[in-house]
C-alpha cells in the first residue's frame, strides 16, 4: 500500500534529491518559500512569482542577488531532503533554468557542485551563461563525484564568483538533482529503497493512497491529469499530510514502477469525499466521475478511442497497463452517509465504461447496504499485537457470499489497547518490534486459512523518513543514507515469497492461544510450507504428523526471531534479521518455535 506520507514519495522512493525544487505551492516572499535553500556567501535570496514563469505550471522562481563587494563563490545551496547522499562512482544529472530579468552584455560562469555542510567541494562542474536576453535558459550538467562523503550532510550549490557577478541579479526556475534510479528509469526511483521493497515481491501496488488521495478540501484532491507529462507541466499540490507533493512520482511513474516490479495497480479514484468531511453533491458529481474514466482510460484504455489513453501512448506506453481493481474513495465509513450515492453512481458509470473492472468499496462491510452491491471490500485494521493474534479467525466466519475482502491496511501499531492512535508515550510504537511482527504472522495465518475470500493485503504505511514522518510504525523506514527493514517487512518478505499455491488444512490452532499456523502446497516443487507463529516470549514445542506418502527427512527453516520488544532501527538497523537453517523432518517431525518467532518450514511431501 502506498501514499504519501512521511515523505514516502518525494524524499523517498521518488529519487528526486533536491527539496522544494521548483517552489511549488508556495507563497512567493515567505520564508517558508525559501523551504530547504539557503544563501551562500551573502547572496540575497527571494522566492518571487516571476512575471515570465517558467511555465503556467512553475510561476515562482528563485530571485538570486550578488551583492558587490563580495569575492569567492556567492550563490545558493539545497540540503536536499534532510541530507543528500554522495557516493563515488555515482552519475549525478542536475539541471536548472536561469534567466537574467534583465538584459545586458554580463557574461559569466555558473559553478554547479555538490559540497559538504562544511563546505567542503566534492565535485564540481562550470557552464558558461549570458545575459543576453530575459529569456529562460536550461542548464543540464552531470556531475562525478570521485570521493564519497563521509555523511549525508551536504549540499547541492549554484554559486557565481562574486567579484565577477558583483551587483547581477539572476532569477532560477525548476532545479533538479538525481542520482542513478532503479533500471534507470527516467523521473524513476531510488535505488536502495525500490530495491528492498522489489524484495518482497509484491503482486500489487496500491495508490495513490490512503488518505493522500482525499485532499482535505476538493481543489486538494489527487488529480491524475496534474500528475502525468512533462515536469515543468505539473503544477504540485499540497498534500494530506502536511506538506507540498511535487507530484513529480506520479500516475504514469506509478504504472511504470508497477511494471518493473511485475505488480498489479489496486489504483483509487477520488469518491468525491474529503479529509475535513465534505461531500460532493449528487448533482455535482458529473465532472468527478468524468475525471475518473479519464484516469482510468489513461490506465488501460485504446488509444484510439479515448484522448486520455492516447496520451498514455504518447508517453512510451501504447499498450494498456495490468489493472483489475479500482478502489472508490479511502475510507468512506467516514462519509458512510453520502457513500451510498457516491458509490452508486461513481460505480455505475465506471461498470458501463470498464465493464471487466472490480470496484472496490472502502465502507464498512454491508453498512450501508450499497447499490449495485459491491464484490469488494477494503478493510483496515490498525491494533495492539495481541489484537491481532486473538483475531487471526478474523475472517473465518465471514459468509461465502461472492464477495471478496482485501485487508488494505494493517498493522500492530500499539501496545495500548484503550489509545491504539496515542502517542508514543502512551504505548504507540516507532518501529515495529518482534512482539508486534508475530502478531501480524498469526493474523496472516488467517489471512491465508481464508484466501479464498481475501484477495489480497497489504502492511500499512509502507514508508517513513525519519526526519518527517507523520505516522509509526512503519514497513521500511529510511533516510538520507540508508533503508531500515523492520521485523514486519521480514514477516511481509516471508509471507510474500514462500506463498504456495494452495492452502491445505491442518489441526486448527485456538483461535485464543498464542501460537498460530497455516499449511500451503507449492505444486512445482512438491513442497508443504509451513508458517508459523509464536506469539509470546516463551517456547513452542509442536509435533507434525504428515498424511503424506512421501516426506523428505530434512527441510529448511527461516526464522525470524528476537526479544519480544526489539527492532531495526536506524540505532540498530539489523538487529532481527531472518536465519535459514536445516531442520529435521519426516512423516512425524518435531520443531520448537523460539518465543517472539515467525517460522517459514519448507520440505518436499506429497
Ligand atoms: O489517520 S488515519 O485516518 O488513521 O490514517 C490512516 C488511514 C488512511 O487510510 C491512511 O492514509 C493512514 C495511514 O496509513
Amino acid at each position: 500500500m502506498f501514499e504519501d506520507i512521511s515523505q514516502s514519495g518525494d524524499g523517498g522512493l521518488y529519487a528526486e534529491l533536491l527539496q522544494n525544487r521548483a517552489f511549488q505551492q508556495v507563497t512567493p516572499n515567505t520564508a517558508a518559500a525559501l523551504n530547504a535553500w539557503h544563501s551562500i556567501n551573502g547572496a540575497s535570496l527571494s522566492v518571487l512569482a516571476d512575471p515570465i514563469p517558467v511555465s503556467s505550471a512553475l510561476p515562482n522562481s528563485l530571485q538570486v542577488t550578488i551583492p558587490t563587494g563580495i569575492t569567492g563563490p556567492v550563490g545558493v545551496g539545497n540540503e536536499g531532503y534532510f541530507g543528500i547522499k554522495v557516493a563515488a562512482g555515482s552519475t549525478y544529472t542536475a539541471s536548472f533554468h536561469y534567466r537574467f530579468p534583465t538584459a545586458s552584455s554580463f557574461k559569466g560562469r555558473i559553478t554547479v557542485g555538490l559540497q559538504t555542510a562544511a563546505g567542503k567541494s566534492l565535485v564540481s562542474t562550470t557552464v558558461p551563461i549570458a545575459a543576453a536576453s530575459t529569456a529562460w535558459t536550461l542548464v543540464n550538467v552531470t556531475l562525478h563525484p570521485t570521493t564519497s562523503a563521509a555523511t549525508t550532510a551536504n549540499n547541492f550549490t549554484v554559486t557565481l564568483d562574486g567579484a565577477a557577478a558583483s551587483g547581477q541579479t539572476v532569477h532560477f526556475a525548476f532545479f533538479s538533482l538525481f542520482p542513478p534510479t532503479f533500471k534507470n528509469r527516467p523521473n524513476g526511483m531510488r535505488v536502495d529503497i525500490a530495491t528492498t521493497l522489489a524484495e518482497m515481491g509484491p503482486s500489487f501496488f496500491r495508490l495513490p493512497g490512503g488518505n493522500n488521495l482525499k485532499g482535505q478540501i476538493p481543489s486538494q484532491r489527487w488529480q491524475w491529469n496534474a500528475t502525468v507529462g512533462p515536469l515543468i507541466n505539473r503544477p504540485g499540490r499540497v498534500g494530506t499530510w502536511g506538506y507540498i507533493n511535487t507530484d513529480g512520482l506520479g500516475l504514469m511513474d506509478y504504472l511504470n514502477w508497477c511494471e518493473d516490479l511485475g505488480m498489479q495497480a489496486i489504483m483509487a479514484v477520488w469518491s468525491g469525499f474529503t479529509l475535513s468531511g465534505t461531500s460532493i453533491a449528487e448533482a455535482d458529481l458529473g465532472p468527478f466521475i468524468q475525471q475518473a474514466i479519464d484516469q482510468i482510460n489513461f490506465v488501460i484504455g485504446d488509444p484510439a478511442k479515448s484522448s486520455a489513453a492516447a496520451l498514455r501512448a504518447s508517453l512510451g506506453h501504447p499498450a494498456p497497463f495490468k489493472l483489475n481493481y479500482v478502489e472508490v474513495g479511502n475510507e468512506d465509513f467516514f462519509g458512510a452517509d453520502t457513500y451510498t450515492y457516491r458509490w452508486h453512481d461513481i460505480v455505475t458509470a465506471l461498470t458501463a465504461e470498464f465493464p471487466r473492472l472490480n470496484f472496490i468499496a472502502t465502507s464498512n462491510t454491508f453498512n450501508p447496504i450499497l447499490s449495485p452491491n459491491p464484490l469488494q471490500y477494503d478493510i483496515h485494521e490498525y491494533n495492539t499485537p495481541s489484537w491481532f493474534a486473538q483475531n487471526s479467525f478474523f475472517y473465518d466466519g465471514f459468509q461465502r457470499n461472492a464477495t471478496k475482502y482485501f485487508e488494505g491496511e494493517y498493522a500492530a501499531i500499539s501496545t495500548n489497547s484503550s489509545d491504539v492512535f496515542g502517542s508514543p508515550a502512551d504505548g504507540r510504537l516507532l518501529f515495529p518490534t518482534m512482539q508486534s511482527a508475530t502478531g501480524e504472522a498469526a493474523f496472516m495465518t488467517g489471512i491465508e486459512r481464508n484466501s479464498d475470500i481475501v484477495f489480497s493485503a497489504s502492511y500499512a504505511p509502507l514508508l517513513n523518513h525519519v526526519a518527517n514522518t507523520q505516522w509509526t510504525p512503519n514497513l521500511v523506514s529510511f533516510d538520507a543514507g540508508n533503508v531500515y527493514r523492520s521485523t514486519s517487512y521480514y514477516v511481509q518478505k516471508l509471507f510474500s515469497l514462500n506463498r504456495g499455491d494452495a492452502y491445505i488444512p491442518s489441526t486448527l490452532p485456538t483461535p485464543s492461544g498464542t501460537l498460530f499456523w497455516s499449511v500451503a502446497r507449492k505444486n512445482a516443487t512438491q513442497q508443504i510450507i509451513i508458517k508459523i507463529s509464536n506469539t509470546m516470549d516463551t517456547v513452542a514445542p509442536m509435533t507434525f504428523v504428515l498424511p503424506f506418502t512421501v516426506v523428505a527427512s530434512t527441510g529448511t527453516a527461516q526464522v525470524l526471531t528476537g526479544a519480544g520488544t526489539a527492532s531495526n532501527s536506524p540505532t540498530t538497523p539489523n538487529l532481527v534479521s531472518p536465519k535459514t537453517s536445516t531442520i529435521k523432518t519426516g512423516k512425524k517431525f518435531s520443531y520448537t518455535a523460539p518465543g517472539f518467532s515467525f517460522s517459514v518450514l519448507t520440505l518436499v511431501a506429497h
